[in-house]
């Protein structure tokens, strides 16, 4: 580590490089670090059939947006902590998330799962059923928001979830944050992920972006802002991964 330093900033901080060219999502300060910990506290725990699921998520063109996996086992370890057992997903893709979440709801635990795409679902849903959680899970396909609208409609389903986990359309992030506020319990947890949007969110504007990560910078940063102001909240932005911003609902 010493000859990366110069002035106690590493040599790419003291000469005002940004870190874009990390072959991983984490905002960490070097690829050696993010292994270090992957290799010493998150594969030697990770279930075997993470493992798989991680495995199979490789082969997928779009493997890039699956949560990595030191993201599930914090994922795994806050549904614990809270002792979640009614939970919402939104974002699916082949199920790393999901998984992560399901092992560790109790037997009688649930998860709404909702994604657009069914196909992706059931690409994974096999090593889901390996694990022996699958009944925990009720996927839907189909756009969130109008799910979310539903289950609005009967009072028996405000305040009824432990934790909510958002990975889906950035786009979408206030819209549903309008009604995943009234969705969980007091106390509850609502995570977002993508909040530091592969730090974009602090870049001046006239730092060049990736066209995916130019078209919904702006709709994180409003999250961010809004989320910040929300009296409802209390929050708590994490620098793992691509960014987790946890919301606690206080009223
Ligand atoms: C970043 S991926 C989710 C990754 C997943 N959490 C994991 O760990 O692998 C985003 C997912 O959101 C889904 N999605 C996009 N727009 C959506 C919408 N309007 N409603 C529901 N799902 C949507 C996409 O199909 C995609 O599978």
């Amino acid at each position: 580590m010493a000859s990366d330093k110069e002035d106690g900033a590493p040599k790419s901080q003291a000469s005002g490089q940004h870190h874009k060219d990390l072959s991983h999502k984490s905002l960490l300060q070097s690829d050696a670090l993010y292994q270090y910990i992957l290799e010493t506290s998150v594969y030697p725990k990770e279930h075997q059939c993470l493992r798989e699921l991680r495995d199979l998520t490789e082969r997928h063109p779009w493997n890039a947006i699956a949560i990595p996996p030191d993201e599930g086992q914090f994922l795994n370890m806050l549904v614990k902590l809270i002792n979640a057992k009614n939970t919402i997903e939104i974002g699916v893709f082949t199920g790393y998330s999901l998984l992560a979440t399901a092992l560790a709801l109790p037997q009688d635990g649930k998860i709404l799962a909702l994604d657009v795409n069914r196909a992706d679902y059931e690409l994974g849903l096999p090593v889901i059923e390996k694990a022996g959680v699958a009944h925990k899970i009720d996927f839907r396909e189909g756009p969130a928001l109008p799910v979310l609208d539903q289950l609005l409609t009967d009072e028996k389903n405000k305040g009824a979830f432990d934790f909510i986990f958002v990975d889906a359309d950035k786009e979408n992030y206030l819209n549903y944050h309008k009604r995943t506020i009234e969705l969980v319990k007091f106390g509850g947890v609502i995570a977002y992920d993508n909040t530091l949007w592969n730090g974009s969110v602090a870049d001046p504007p006239e730092v060049p972006q990736l066209d995916y990560i130019k078209h919904s910078r702006g709709f994180v940063q409003e999250l961010n802002k809004a989320l910040a102001l929300d009296p409802r909240i209390e929050i708590c932005q994490l620098s793992i991964a691509d960014g987790i911003t946890l919301c606690r609902r206080i009223t």
